[in-house]
């Protein structure tokens, strides 16, 4: 069956997340198996979890997890310092309330720290920061905790490993050579924040959540989530809010809005949110996993067809990106 009779044949009316293995991807009867499982989940759900294989050390994650509350524990003054709108390309610290990605809410419940790539051992001259066109600039890094950078960067690697299984099976899964994306993500654009969302106590109702509903811009994200804390909701075709419970040992996968537009939506990229109301902190990681900036983006032949005609205009990976940006973050005030 073509990808686009198969799409037809989902409706998205999901009731819970798949779960995935992908640590048997040895021979290639495993690979198109575990592709096709990929690409159900892809059209389906556009949401689901990678259970063993991922690769990442518990202790990079742990580590990760531990820099984060000593950071967002911080004075509000001090984080202030490496405030995200005087960052190129909003690195940095975003305080709360700052975003605002439902354009119906009146803010975002949550404070973030964000970086791109970086060798965790500087690079005089690091091509891949300098191929970033329209995203390009460096990353800040926080006086304290000392840790922080090393923390961050070695669990930001890990997570580009888990990107570069995926890219792969992800071009299977949409009947493409495995190799399709490899000449568009030489730089693997990816940018990652780490989150900490308060507990929320007031009203439900009052436009103020975690993270608004929204879908992400780039390609696909790679979220970890704290064990433990309920946080992460996905919307189904009927308007329901499906639970993304953390699953310990795993990561979920999303697809975003650029992987959404190139495979014409039969690729979903569902519409999300984060409400903490479990009385604690919760934490996050997502990565956001793009193809190089310069790259352009399109429906791709085998995704459109007489009855899906292409759905988007051709538009780079980059610009794409940072007009998104600009739109969650000046929400109130438009930069001229
Ligand atoms: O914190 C989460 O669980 C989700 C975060 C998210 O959706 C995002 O940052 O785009
Ligand atoms: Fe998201």
């Amino acid at each position: 069956m073509s990808l686009v009779a198969s799409a037809a044949t989902l409706n998205g009316a999901f009731d819970s997340i798949p779960v995935i293995d992908i640590g048997n991807a040895s021979t290639p009867e495993q690979r198109v198996a575990l592709a096709r499982e990929i690409s159900n989940a892809c059209m389906n759900v556009g949401f689901f979890y990678v259970v063993t294989g991922h690769g990442i050390p518990q202790e990079t994650i742990d580590n990760l997890f531990s820099v984060m509350q000593d950071y967002f524990s911080l004075p509000l003054e001090t984080k202030m310092k490496l405030y995200h709108k005087e960052v190129a390309n909003f690195k940095g610290y975003a305080p709360v309330l700052d975003s605002n990605i439902d354009p119906i809410n009146r803010g975002d419940l949550h404070e973030g720290f964000e970086a791109g790539w970086e060798e965790l051992i500087p690079k005089e001259n690091d091509e891949k920061r300098v191929n970033d066109g329209s995203m390009a600039g460096p990353n800040v890094w926080p006086e304290e905790p000392a840790e922080f950078r090393e923390a961050f960067l070695s669990y930001y690697h890990a997570a580009i490993g888990v990107g570069k299984l995926l890219f792969p099976l992800f071009a299977l899964a949409l009947d493409l050579p495995e190799t399709y994306f490899d000449d568009k993500t030489r730089n693997a654009a990816a940018i990652m924040r780490t989150i900490h969302y308060p507990p929320q106590e007031g009203p439900a109702g009052d436009n103020i959540v975690g993270i608004g509903a929204h879908s992400d811009f780039e390609c696909f994200t790679i979220l970890w989530q704290q064990p433990g804390v309920q946080a992460l909701q996905v919307l189904n075709s009927e308007k329901q809010w499906i639970n993304a419970t953390p699953i310990p040992g795993t990561l979920v996968i999303n697809i975003g809005d650029q992987l959404a537009r190139w495979t014409n939506d039969i690729f979903r990229s569902t519409v999300h949110r984060a409400i903490n109301r479990s009385g604690v902190r919760r934490y996050s990681v997502p990565l956001f996993f793009g193809t190089d900036y310069h790259v352009q983006i399109e429906p791709m032949p085998s995704c459109v067809s007489p009855d899906r005609p292409p759905k988007y205009e051709s538009i780079s990976a980059g610009d794409y990106l940072q007009q998104r940006l600009r739109d969650m973050y000046y929400h109130n005030a438009p930069p001229s």
